[in-house]
């Protein structure tokens, strides 16, 4: 089963909830790294927390919604192991999986509707990653890859 971790901050917790349910009506598994309310936090414990999860084999994807997603993928983003996408649209969401094999999917939920949310969610867990072309480009992500420009 694919486990898929959640994380957000206070503006993207009622996402959060609305995506946890998507993610089980798709069959996956789930982890709910909070928080629990909307009372105010701050989006850099959660996307580090989010983060940690990818890193450790905890879950496979992840889940990162903030207002406008931008903070929070800057936080899982700092962990090495994590390919964060900020996406607006499922076509986005789909090309993050295909082209960049990300692993975290980054929403903000002060920028897109709910409907075009969930679309993001179902393309990014339905695509894979394309390899080919896009594999050597994702290794020169990795931290310690020598710069190869001639
Ligand atoms: O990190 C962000 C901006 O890049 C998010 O949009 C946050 O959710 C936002 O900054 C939170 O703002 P608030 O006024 O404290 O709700």
């Amino acid at each position: 089963m694919t486990i898929v971790a959640l994380a957000s901050d206070h503006a993207g917790v009622a996402y959060k909830a609305m995506l946890i349910d998507e993610v089980r009506g798709l069959g996956h598994g789930v982890i709910d790294l909070g928080p629990n309310s909307d009372t105010s936090v701050d989006y850099p414990d959660y996307g580090t927390r989010l983060a940690e999860a990818i890193a450790d084999g905890r879950a496979t994807f992840g889940v990162a919604i903030c207002g406008s997603g931008i903070g929070i993928s800057i936080a899982a983003n700092r962990n090495p192991a994590v390919r964060a996408a900020l996406c607006t649209s499922g076509l986005m969401a789909r090309l993050a999986r295909q082209h960049n094999d990300a692993n975290v999917l980054a929403l903000g939920s002060r920028i897109i509707g709910p409907d075009t949310a969930r679309d993001c969610l179902t393309q990014f867990l339905a695509a894979g990653f394309a390899g080919g072309r896009h594999a050597g480009r994702v290794a020169k992500l990795t931290p310690g890859h020598e710069e190869t420009i001639a």
